[in-house]
């Protein structure tokens, strides 16, 4: 087995020079229209789009770099065109040594072949010799647990089953180069659990992954280097904990603009019932330099209206973190407030005393409610905060961690 080369000059295994990539679009337009111009189809439907643009980027041998970026930042593209599967529009691409790839599902097995027939065509096609395969056969079906299905065709397979036999086949290749797209969440946890170990002990061992992921905690724990991807292009290449916090600063602008457009697009009600007019958060503690910090005390400003006076009514705050997941939520039902009568604009105040968030961004939605629970008006993402980075620990709790142990 390879040694780890921490302390050496590190090789560059993939360089893109001036990389840009171009898809041609087809636009479909409406039967009347595609009989209007029939027979002049062609350009006038057809749209250039850039999907990756001059991109630089050198990877240097033995570190794991994550590629991250919304839906459609070019991360699968600049994937492929690593791994050779696409060829880019202009630019270059030079890579060293052996390259195992586990792009999208479906690429890469036969579908008429069996699991044990797709394993040595698949492992010939990485490059090893039959009597290797042969060799490392039974690892390989150790490591993919799909136990009798390996005679089955992999048609019949599920996605879980397929992605397992890829990956074991994958890394039993003695890759020097491991790309891997986003096809591990496929798989059930404890398979993921395996993925990762043995990705792991590739970086031991000094090898390159390359690696696409939503699961922005699997680039901080796993990378050594992010790249942010935004509409093709690097918008950040360095640190994975600067790389996710640049990324989740562009996805916060596209909430803001998704919620800015629905608001505009959602009509007021026509019985006057209310309305949550709008939210801010800050720490209590205005001495409090940037952002929210574990034990600070939140305060939650909400201004409402009600135009003809509402008599029973309930207040509500839920926060969620990026993710979307909620966190928390109370309401001033649940606090056993009586509230005053709302009419014309009222000011309310939530302080959340000694909040426990681990890192990351969190959104404020704020409801007013009748007393049965019906939702009179929402605010969703009426505000945000941020709780800076903790190197001790990762997650949407916050704990001091210590740790101790006997012999
Ligand atoms: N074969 C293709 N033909 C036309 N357009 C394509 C093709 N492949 C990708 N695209 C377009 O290129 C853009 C980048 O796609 P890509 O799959 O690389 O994005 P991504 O960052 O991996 O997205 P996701 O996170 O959704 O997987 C998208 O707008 C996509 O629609």
């Amino acid at each position: 087995m390879r040694k780890a080369t921490e302390d050496v000059v590190r090789p560059e295994i993939v360089r893109i020079s001036n990389v840009s990539k171009r898809f041609v679009m087809r636009k479909d337009n409406s039967l009347k229209e595609r009989l209007v111009t029939m027979g002049r189809m062609g350009r006038r439907h057809r749209e250039d789009f850039w999907a990756l643009k001059d991109l630089d980027i050198s990877i240097e041998a033995g570190t794991t770099v994550g590629l991250i970026g919304h839906n459609g930042s070019g991360k699968s593209t600049l994937l492929k065109i690593i791994g050779g599967i696409i060829d880019p529009t202009s630019g270059a691409v030079e890579r060293r040594g052996r390259i195992a790839a586990l792009l999208e599902l479906g690429a890469g097995f036969h579908p008429d072949l069996t699991g044990r027939e797709n394993v040595y065509l698949n492992a010939s096609i990485l490059g090893l010799s039959r009597a290797t395969t042969e060799e490392r056969f039974q690892d390989i079906l150790d490591f993919a647990s799909i136990g009798d299905f390996i005679d089955t065709q992999v048609k019949f397979y599920s996605s879980g089953m397929y992605v397992r036999l890829a990956f074991a086949v994958a890394v039993h290749t003695d890759p020097d180069l491991l790309l891997v797209d986003e096809v591990l969440a496929v798989g059930d946890e404890a398979f993921q659990r395996k993925c990762l170990d043995k990705i792991r002990a590739f970086q031991k061992e000094g090898r390159t992954i390359i690696l696409v992921t939503h699961a922005l905690g699997q680039v901080t724990e796993l990378c050594s280097r992010a790249i942010l991807l935004n509409k093709g292009q690097v918008e950040y290449d360095g640190d994975p904990r600067k790389a996710v916090s640049a990324f989740r600063d562009i996805l916060e602008d596209r909430r803001l603009s998704d919620v800015a457009a629905v608001q505009a697009h959602s009509s007021k009600p026509s019985i006057p019932s209310g309305q949550v007019l709008g939210a801010t958060v800050h720490s209590v503690d205005l001495q409090v330099r940037d952002g929210v910090h574990p034990g600070d005390d939140l305060q939650i400003d909400i201004r409402l209206e009600h135009p003809e006076g509402l008599t029973e009514w309930v207040c509500a705050i839920q926060i969620d973190n990026a993710m979307g997941q909620v966190v928390y939520g109370t309401t001033t039902k649940r606090l056993g407030i009586e509230l005053p009568v709302l009419s014309g604009e009222l000011d309310v105040q939530f302080i959340l005393r000694d909040v426990p968030f681990g890192a990351g961004k969190y959104f404020v939605n704020v409801s007013l409610m009748d007393m049965e629970g019906i939702h009179l008006h929402d605010l969703p993402q009426a505000c945000s905060f941020d709780v800076p980075d903790y190197p001790l620990a990762v997650g949407t709790v916050h704990a001091r961690p210590e740790f101790s142990f006997s012999a």
